[in-house]
């Protein structure tokens, strides 16, 4: 018989689990089980749609059988079951799930990380075992297949019998070795504790035929005689924790639950969970992540809740479920009032799950509503992860969501030095502040820095900083928040009411040379109003801004589309007084400071220079 080897990632994390020096090699049992029960929701997911399975609910179930003398630990489902090819590509490579991404540097400490908190899957068992046998028998299938293998050294798969469907997973121990007692997993007890421990909410009743001391029938009142009776009991409860109540339920139970079932090193931010009777009845226990999944913010992201249907799953992800600003939140929802019967395409289209979904959307919504006001630090770390999708969705659709999620958008407040929402900046707006000023640029660092901020700052007045590439749309779609309007900081008129005007008339002729000089690389050069200190700033008027031009630059290159550039001069800045003086004496070298005025204000802006050598060049050239 051929031994085929494994994949080189499955042979790394093989290595790792059979010289595992992990605390907790107990997990195994738990992944071992939840493959167990994942195998039967989909044979009795199936039989809810084809009679041909012939089997109901509660005919369903997982066994565990230990057996001293063989020293071996088997785990049976009558479940899906595999066949070669299944078998070949199920455990022949690392878990296709990607729940675990292996890392190439995998130190002792990220070890227990590794092990500890992840579904490690099938391999977890060579933690415990020398040797695996895996019988199994597909669906459908008359054949079945026997995988077996000693660890690294790779894996054979032959056909054999097998009388029922499903699937035996048939561990032998390694040998005790101070300090790992491996015999232990043969012991009743302990196997009875980790199935409540670990695996006391699935679904599907896991059993043990457990050793009872009874009395023996017949024998006098006074004089009692017992004998050791076997037993098969079910060891879990079955019942799953979202049907529980939220008051018997710890963090704990919760955290450890949902970092098992969705695959996630951190626990979750928040915990959300519903009952609801009505219109349609059902259970959901939703989570905020701590933190983006791997996948979260690329392509191959799936969002979708868990939907049971009286503890049946029946589908993994249905997208239906969540609304698209909160496609991030994870979770299940178990309703008994959804027919099983129906196709998936149907269900997309089930009115009950649009029932399901609004309600959804409200909780999730007032959860992260009461972090924000009574869990501040919570929700700023919150917004660190996922703020860019209550934003984009908040702009999606000519901001169809504005009002929904408007309060939960935060920005940096150039006078609170944090994050702030909209409405707190509002409720601080002095009452002859007619708008919001926003200042946009990469960072806040870079925003600080904007020349046109001064006059504002100068009068404390509160600046929002737009630092995300997205943010530049909200004035556009928002339009006002309220009754109040936004207003860029550095472009146009800040109409402060009693700005002032600079005296032009005397420099009308310079700035007319700098346009000349400058030709079409500027639309508009004139005496600035914002300027205090600085020397000069560009800014784009009405219309498209440099962070949009910025972002379509990113995005859509070939769209070549710019802003408008107005070159502001603060005509009394000394500079100005010197370009105006070389005007007249040495209008080459005045020519010069007209190019060097609009590249500092190009760099300023974070706009990229034409040619950054011509212009260091430049500089160079005036030191003599
Ligand atoms: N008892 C079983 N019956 C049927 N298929 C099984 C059984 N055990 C494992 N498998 C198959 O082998 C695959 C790999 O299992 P493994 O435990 O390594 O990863 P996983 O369950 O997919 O992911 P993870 O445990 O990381 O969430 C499973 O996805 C499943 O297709």
């Amino acid at each position: 018989m051929e031994r085929k080897e494994f994949q080189a990632e499955s042979k790394r994390l093989l290595e790792l689990m059979i010289h595992s020096i992990y605390t907790h090699k107990e997990i195994f049992l738990r992944e071992i089980l939840s493959n167990a029960s994942d195998a039967i929701d989909k044979l009795c997911y199936r039989s809810l749609t084809d009679e041909q399975v012939g089997m109901k609910r509660e005919d369903f179930a997982i066994t565990i059988r230990p057996d001293q003398e063989a020293r071996t630990l088997t785990v049976s489902d009558n479940g899906i079951g595999m066949n070669d090819t299944d078998l070949e590509q199920n455990l022949g490579v690392i878990a296709s799930s990607g729940t675990f991404q292996f890392r190439q540097e995998l130190d002792k400490d990220a070890e227990s990380d590794v092990i500890g908190q992840f579904g490690v899957g099938f391999y977890s068992a060579f933690m415990v075992a020398d040797h695996i046998t895996v019988v199994t028998r597909k669906y459908g299938d008359e054949q079945g297949w026997r995988w077996e293998s000693d660890g690294v050294e790779g894996y054979t798969i032959e056909p054999c019998r097998k009388d029922t469907v499903g699937t035996d997973i048939i561990m032998h121990l390694k040998a005790d070795e101070e300090p790992e007692e491996y015999s232990q997993y043969l012991q009743e007890h302990t196997l009875q504790r980790l199935v409540k421990k670990y695996s006391d909410y699935i679904r599907f009743p896991i059993r043990m035929e457990m050793t009872r001391s009874k009395r023996k029938e017949g024998c006098p009142e006074d004089k009692p005689e017992y004998e050791e009776i076997k037993e098969w009991e079910t060891l879990n409860s079955m019942v799953p924790l979202w049907q529980r109540k939220k008051s018997e339920v710890t963090r704990e139970e919760y955290d450890k639950f949902y970092q098992e079932h969705f695959g996630d090193f951190a626990p979750p931010q928040s915990v959300i969970t519903v009952s609801a009777e009505g219109a349609v009845t059902y259970k959901a226990l939703l989570f905020i992540p701590s933190q983006p999944s791997g996948q979260y913010y690329t392509e191959d992201f799936e969002p979708g809740l868990q939907l049971y249907s009286s503890g049946v799953m029946i589908m993994d992800k249905c997208a239906d479920l969540l609304p698209e600003c909160f496609n991030f939140v994870r979770g299940v929802v178990d309703s008994p009032d959804l027919s099983l019967n129906i196709s998936r395409e149907l269900l997309q289209h089930d009115r009950q799950l649009k029932v399901i979904s609004n309600n959804l959307e409200k909780k999730i919504r007032s959860e992260l509503e009461r972090m924000l006001k009574d869990d501040r630090e919570g929700y700023e770390k919150f917004y660190r992860s996922f703020g860019r999708q209550l934003k984009l969705s908040a702009l999606n659709n000519y901001g169809a969501m504005k009002e929904k999620l408007q309060d939960l958008l935060l920005f940096y407040s150039s006078t609170q030095k944090k994050l702030v929402t909209l409405g707190e900046y509002v409720s601080r707006m002095p009452e002859e502040q007619k708008y919001i000023y926003y200042a946009s640029g990469d960072s806040v660092e870079a925003v600080d820095h904007l020349p046109q901020t001064e006059l504002l700052k100068d009068r404390s007045m509160e600046i929002l900083y737009f630092t995300d590439k997205t943010d530049e749309f909200i004035p556009d779609i928002f339009r006002t928040y309220g009754d109040k309007a936004f207003r860029s900081a550095v472009d146009g008129d800040l109409e402060l009411g009693d700005e002032k005007q600079p005296e032009t008339a005397d420099h009308q002729e310079t700035l007319d040379f700098l346009k000349e000089t400058l030709g079409s690389r500027v639309d508009q050069v004139k005496a600035s109003s914002k300027l205090k200190s600085h020397p000069v700033c560009l800014t784009s008027g009405e219309g498209m801004t440099f962070e949009m031009e910025k972002y379509f630059a990113a995005v859509q290159p070939d769209l070549a589309l710019k802003a408008k550039r107005i070159l502001e001069v603060n005509v009394e800045h000394p500079a100005f007084a010197a370009l105006e003086s070389a005007r007249i004496t040495d209008p080459d070298r005045a020519k010069k400071y007209a190019e060097i005025l609009l590249n500092q204000a190009m760099l300023i802006a974070g706009l990229p220079l034409e040619n950054p050598s011509d212009y260091t060049d430049l500089l160079c050239s005036l030191w003599k």
